[in-house]
């Protein structure tokens, strides 16, 4: 069974005139696999992942997780947006503890797994640190820890490393990859950036241009682990190659639909 099944959806916003963001999307996502949705910017990614999320709701179709619909946000759906919103007067030690603490959980359960996950985002000397002492590359790790304190079945990510300088985006797209080789959690990860999306997942979905469909799916056989120096192989280029390909007519169709509107 798909962990994650998408048939058929769609997604129209009320409003003067509606805005329809996503036509005839489907999708199946296998358990533990790591899924990159890339496409032209406002196609309706967000929307997509939201809809998974259950912060949004489709108008049309069909969205389940383990075979059960998805009505609401859940435990077992976690999500990383581009600023992990912090709480500001929290430790770093604290903000990865909450979701735990405000599930009932007594100090003594979970502070081994705590520190365990804040040393697996590389922050135990940063545990006492408040989120204003903090760099964005950091503030993502404290929101990464967090989702993961709660043992989510999937990951959901929307452009988590959007708003990062290049060296630390690279350094976290190599953190992401070890952690998911060591949870092996189903991950779906929105970005507009193709080497991200090449070196991270094992399929990517380009999505057409708005209201957008999955115009194409690219299975990314690249050995792993992965790193970076994958980026200059000559595997790696020759998707890029294709995917680039695949993201102009998205573009051009676009710039079509928006001509003709
Ligand atoms: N709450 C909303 N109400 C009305 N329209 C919305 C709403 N949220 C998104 N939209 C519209 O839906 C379309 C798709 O937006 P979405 O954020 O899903 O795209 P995206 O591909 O994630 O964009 P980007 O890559 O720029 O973040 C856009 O035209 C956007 O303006």
């Amino acid at each position: 069974m798909a962990n994650i099944e998408i048939r058929d959806v769609a997604k129209t916003y009320p409003g003067t005139p509606p805005v329809r963001a996503l036509d005839n999307v489907d999708l199946s996502i296998a358990e533990g696999e790591f899924v990159a949705l890339l496409g032209p910017s406002g196609c309706g990614k967000s929307t997509l992942l939201n809809i998974l999320a259950g912060f949004e709701s489709n108008t049309e179709g069909t969205v389940s997780f383990d075979g059960g619909p998805i009505a609401k946000p859940g435990p077992e759906r976690a999500v990383v947006f581009q600023e992990a919103a912090l709480f500001p007067w929290l430790t770093v030690f604290d903000n990865v503890a909450f979701g735990r603490r405000i599930a009932g959980s007594v100090r003594s359960n979970f502070e081994p797994e705590v520190n365990a996950m804040l040393e697996m985002v590389g922050l135990t000397d940063f545990r006492n640190a408040y989120p204003s002492q903090l760099s964005g590359g950091m503030r993502q790790r404290v929101g990464i820890a967090r989702a993961l304190i709660m043992q989510p079945r999937a990951l959901l990510m929307d452009e988590p490393f959007g708003a990062l300088d290049a060296q630390t985006r690279l350094t976290m797209q190599e953190l992401l990859l070890s952690i998911w080789q060591k949870h092996k959690i189903t991950v779906v990860f929105v970005t507009h950036d193709i080497d991200e999306a090449i070196l991270l997942a094992d399929r990517i979905c380009v999505m057409s241009a708005r209201p957008a469909h999955i115009a194409r799916e690219i299975a990314i056989t690249l050995p792993r682990p992965r790193s970076i120096d994958d980026l200059t192989s000559p595997e790696f280029v020759a998707y890029k190659a294709e995917i680039m390909h695949e993201m102009r007519h998205a573009h051009q169709q676009a710039r079509r639909k928006a001509d003709a509107a």
